[in-house]
């Protein structure tokens, strides 16, 4: 297949500025879609998110082909699956139409990711239709796949079907601590022991490049066995702005696999988790949202079994419009939990 022209809104950096192609999947809408741009938040002033500044800027290295680099590693040391799923977004997304829009994403995580070296991402054109088109990306490391994703891309389309579920009642992000704020506040305590404080100073050298604030710190720095559902508000770090909904939808790809596995643990406190990683990751786009602005990540696990388990994901503007919506299968095999929590 002929290589498209590359323009602003498709190219490298045309998905990483701030084009105005603002829309994408709508629906519903909520009076925030019709304003213009609004007012760059205090936070964000002079910090571009690292997110879209390196994570998610591909290296175009020929047609349909991008290379890909990391920043944050997990301490697994095996690479974080919302970036391989991110970029491969990124890349996807690089040869569909302007007024095509990712609303959904299929990926199988096959192999560990190597941090030591890039990730290349090489797409294939599946289909172009009028209303969709479809892309496969394989990202390859060492010659061989570590991630097979298929997207797809809608272009925007009135309805009179329009529903979701309700957003769950939370306080405001602006009445909750950060999970760093809530490390010093527990690295404070006289009492804490010293394996604790430990793990927990390696948690603040963590430099994710997205910010949490739990709904409720004791569910998730867990003592007892609590119910397999977890609420935290979650945004980029640093500023994206608004009108690249392209771009928003890869980030959203990213931030939706941190911390969403963990929620299969919760109801055994007894047990650790020795392996654990995400085996497949599945998402749907069904509205416009800012990824730089907090959203309330609602994650349940409906089954656990045979050392896999099922978590689902909710993104929710915090107008309460439900952003997007994510399942993921997980390989967890555990281990007895030798000390109890001092946390
Ligand atoms: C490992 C995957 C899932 C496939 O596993 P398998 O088919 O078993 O691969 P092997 O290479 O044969 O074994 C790997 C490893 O596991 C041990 N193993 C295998 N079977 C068993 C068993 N029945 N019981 C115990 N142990 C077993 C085997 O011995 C090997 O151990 P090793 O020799 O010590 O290595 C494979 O498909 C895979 O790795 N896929 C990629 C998964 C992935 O990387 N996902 C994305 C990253 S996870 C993530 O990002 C989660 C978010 C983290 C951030 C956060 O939320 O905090």
């Amino acid at each position: 297949m002929a290589e498209k022209e590359e323009d602003p809104n498709h190219s490298v950096s045309g998905l990483m500025n701030n084009c105005n192609t603002a829309g994408g999947p709508v629906s519903p809408k909520s009076p925030e879609d019709e304003t213009s741009e609004s007012p760059v938040p205090e936070y964000a002033q002079d910090l571009k998110s690292v997110l879209v500044t390196s994570v998610l800027n591909l290296e175009k290295l020929d047609v349909d082909l991008y290379r890909g680099t990391h920043h944050w590693v997990p301490r697994t040391q095996r690479l974080f699956g919302g970036q391989i799923v991110g970029q491969a977004l990124v890349a996807a997304a690089k040869s569909v139409g302007d007024n095509f829009y990712a609303h959904s994403l299929h990926c199988y995580f096959v192999r560990a990711g190597d941090p030591k070296v890039p990730v290349l991402y090489q797409v294939e054109r599946t289909r172009d239709g009028r209303s969709f088109t479809v892309r496969s990306v394989k990202a390859i490391q060492h010659g061989q796949p570590i991630l097979i994703c298929q997207a797809s891309f809608h272009m925007q389309q009135e309805s009179p079907l329009q529903h979701q579920f309700t957003m769950p009642t939370v306080p405001p992000p602006e009445d909750l601590l950060t999970v760093e704020e809530l490390i010093h506040l527990y690295l404070s305590k006289p009492d804490l022991a010293e394996n604790a404080k430990q793990g927990l100073n390696k948690l603040l050298a963590n430099e994710v490049p997205i910010e949490i604030k739990p709904v409720n710190p004791p569910q998730f720095y867990r003592r007892g066995a609590t119910e397999p559902k977890k609420l935290f508000w979650v945004r980029a770090r640093g500023y994206i702005g608004e009108g690249n909904m392209k771009l928003h939808c890869c980030v959203a790809a990213y931030v939706s696999d941190f911390a969403l596995l963990g929620t299969v643990l919760l109801p055994y406190p007894n047990y650790r988790a020795k392996f654990s990683a995400s085996l497949d990751h599945a998402m749907w786009f069904h509205s416009t949202f800012r990824t730089d602005e907090w959203m309330l990540y609602e994650c349940v696990s409906p089954w656990a079994g045979g050392s896999r388990g099922l978590v689902q994901g909710r993104l929710w503007r915090r107008d309460g419009v439900l952003a997007a919506s994510c399942s993921q299968e997980g390989v967890v095999r555990v281990k007895p939990a030798t000390e109890p929590s001092k946390l």
